[in-house]
């Protein structure tokens, strides 16, 4: 599927020279650009895993201004953009296949993202960078992730952790991301966007953010439901968060040794493996879908 950008409806081609455009519904973005410009599209992939959507650019050529946060908060607007929980950059780094950039809607560059480290690996594999395995880069640290042979599904291992707060009956505890992990009753009904915020907001977690985790046990594994800081609404999945809810929830029914959680969200099933040795948790790996959905071309 191929998708065009609103760009080239704002401006006519034909101009020569630099035409300021804006945009009749205006939101107030300005695009200054020439016919020459326009030429210059590159292209973006979008992705999805467990229905946590990213626009995903190959910038090995260096051509995405990482510091350009305006463009990233455009790029992943659901109106006046392509629409997306967050944007990645696969860059090249030495010594590993790939390094992942990951920022969230908002522009910010953000922590680590569970659900986009295995979407970023799909898309290294689609476009030849990685085989079925690799060891990519992230702002958390090293990687390692493997794609199976289940069509479209990815195991990503993520950083250890060691220690997981407590506030009130929550638990507090960073998966390459601060997650606060919450249980409660009838989730499906639940007010996730305002309790979330309201969470998010609260003099404890204001400066810094956090991601809040809403969480209800099932006949298998737990039902999930989270609040994105970044995105500051509630996402379809969140794979850091899935991972700090199958941790929260081990070290609350006192298991341990290997554990292996299945967590099901609003836009998929993710399952979570790890190793838990009193506060030592090891060998986490967030496995789940990671699947392409549409590739389009942008101006900037
Ligand atoms: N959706 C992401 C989490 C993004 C983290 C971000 N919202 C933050 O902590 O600022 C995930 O799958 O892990």
């Amino acid at each position: 599927m191929q998708a065009c950008f609103f760009l080239l409806n704002n401006v006519k081609v034909a101009n020569i020279g630099h035409v300021k455009v804006k945009d009749g519904i205006s939101n107030g973005y300005d695009y200054l650009c020439s016919a020459n410009e326009l030429m210059e599209l590159h292209t973006f992939y979008k992705y999805q895993g467990a229905g946590n959507d990213f626009v995903i650019i190959d910038n090995r050529n260096g051509l995405f201004e990482r510091e350009n946060t305006g463009l990233v908060r455009r790029l992943c607007d659901r109106r006046f953009g392509i629409g997306a929980d967050g944007l990645m950059l696969l860059q090249g780094a030495e010594g590993y296949d790939f390094e992942m950039v990951y920022y969230n809607a908002d522009g910010n560059e953000g922590s680590m993202c569970g659900n986009g480290g295995r979407c970023i690996v799909a898309f290294a594999q689609d476009i030849g960078v990685i085989g079925s395995e690799t060891d990519f880069l992230a702002v958390d640290g090293p990687h390692h992730a493997r794609m199976h042979d289940r069509v479209g599904w990815v195991s990503l291992q993520m950083a250890k952790v060691d220690h997981i707060g407590r506030d009130g009956d929550a638990y507090v505890l960073d998966t390459g991301s601060p997650h606060y992990v919450k249980m409660v009753d009838d989730l499906a009904k639940y007010p996730v966007v305002a309790e979330g915020r309201d969470i998010r907001y609260s003099d404890s977690y204001r400066d810094k953010g956090i991601n809040v985790n809403f969480v209800e046990p099932e006949e298998d594994g737990y039902f999930v439901r989270t609040y994105e800081r970044g995105v500051e609404d509630e996402t379809l999945a969140c794979g850091t968060g899935a991972t700090a809810v199958a941790l929260a929830m081990a070290a609350r029914a006192g298991k341990e040794g290997p554990i292996e959680t299945p967590i099901r969200a609003a836009g998929g099933r993710l399952n979570i493996r790890f190793n838990r040795d009193g506060n030592r948790f090891t060998e986490i790996f967030l496995e789940g879908p990671a699947v392409f959905v549409f590739r389009g071309e942008i101006a900037w």
